[in-house]
């Protein structure tokens, strides 16, 4: 099998959900895979599938990234296969209950998975691509990054920590010809739900999106060369003027006096 012209993308959380679908989605379009993910049997079978329709090469690694040995595994292929040139970071967990009803190790364990992880990864895949000329980097994040009043707190703090890194990446790698998005899901039909504490079926079906169709806009979002895509945003305006508000806080965000409306006399 010839390698793709179109580089390699590495994807992780692809045994399911909205991962396996960017996997499918980016065979189709011609990359060659690394898929990542704890359960061996499904990347198997999702490689199988993808190598017969699509024809391009796929590999299967099984790691637990909130061990650090094996985030140690996968960092060590985004530092040494200079084929990649995208790095999808979808792997994820959620929680629905409150802090009141939840065990803060497995609030740790989130942590891990969806911000140190994350992080590792676009730490070891960056340098990489800076000195390849060029590259990209999905991270999926998710509307309670802005709305965590939504679920479980400690999960809406890690898809901040998602934006923040996102606007950062962006700042510091404009020029160096790597694409740099996040995607804010809200509800999509995945196992996210019930392993989060809340069947799917649950919610109002008007609020939950299809995993296909979400990872479809997310991709003409890439396209269109968006740094942020919320799919189910109908105006892409209510986004600008939300970065926009952003932007105008930043002169006053760091002065030598307090601001006149908290009456303290500076010393
Ligand atoms: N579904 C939704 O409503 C929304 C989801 N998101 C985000 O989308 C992303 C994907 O979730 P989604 O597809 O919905 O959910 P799924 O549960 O279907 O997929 C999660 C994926 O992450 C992998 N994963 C989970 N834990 C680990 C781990 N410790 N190490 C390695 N891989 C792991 C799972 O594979 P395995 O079990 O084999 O390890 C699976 O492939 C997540 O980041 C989630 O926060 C954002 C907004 C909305
Ligand atoms: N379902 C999303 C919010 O609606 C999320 O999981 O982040």
């Amino acid at each position: 099998m010839t390698k793709s012209a179109k580089g390699t993308a590495l994807v992780t959380g692809a045994s399911s959900g909205i991962g396996a679908i960017y996997a499918d989605r980016l065979a189709r379009r011609g990359y060659d895979l690394i898929l990542v993910a704890r359960n061996r049997e499904r990347l198997d079978g999702l490689a199988k599938r993808l190598s017969t329709e699509t024809g391009r090469s796929i590999e299967i690694v099984a790691a637990d990234l909130t061990k650090r040995a094996d985030v140690s595994r996968i960092e060590s292929i985004l530092r040494s296969n200079a084929n990649i040139n995208v790095l999808v970071n979808n792997a994820g967990v959620g929680a629905t209950a409150p802090l009141l009803a939840s065990d803060v190790d497995k609030m740790s364990d989130m942590i891990a998975l969806n911000v140190d992880a994350l992080m590792r990864l676009t730490y070891a895949a960056v340098p990489g691509l800076v000195a390849r000329g060029g590259g990209a980097i999905i991270n999926i994040a998710s509307v309670v990054g802005v709305q965590p009043e939504l679920l479980n707190g400690v999960y809406g703090g890690s898809k901040a920590f998602v934006l923040a890194l996102t606007h950062s990446l962006q700042h510091e790698l404009k020029d160096k010809n790597i694409r740099v998005q996040a995607v804010l899901p809200g509800a999509t039909a995945t196992e996210f739900w019930g392993i989060a504490g809340t069947p799917v079926e649950h919610l109002p079906g008007e609020i939950v999106m299809k995993a296909e169709d979400m990872v479809d806009a997310a991709l003409a979002g890439f396209d269109q060369g968006e740094i942020f895509t919320v799919p189910s945003l109908p105006e892409a305006a209510d986004w600008q003027a939300y970065e926009a508000a952003r932007q105008k806080l930043m002169p006053n965000l760091s002065r030598s006096a307090p601001a006149a409306r908290y009456g303290v006399k500076a010393a």
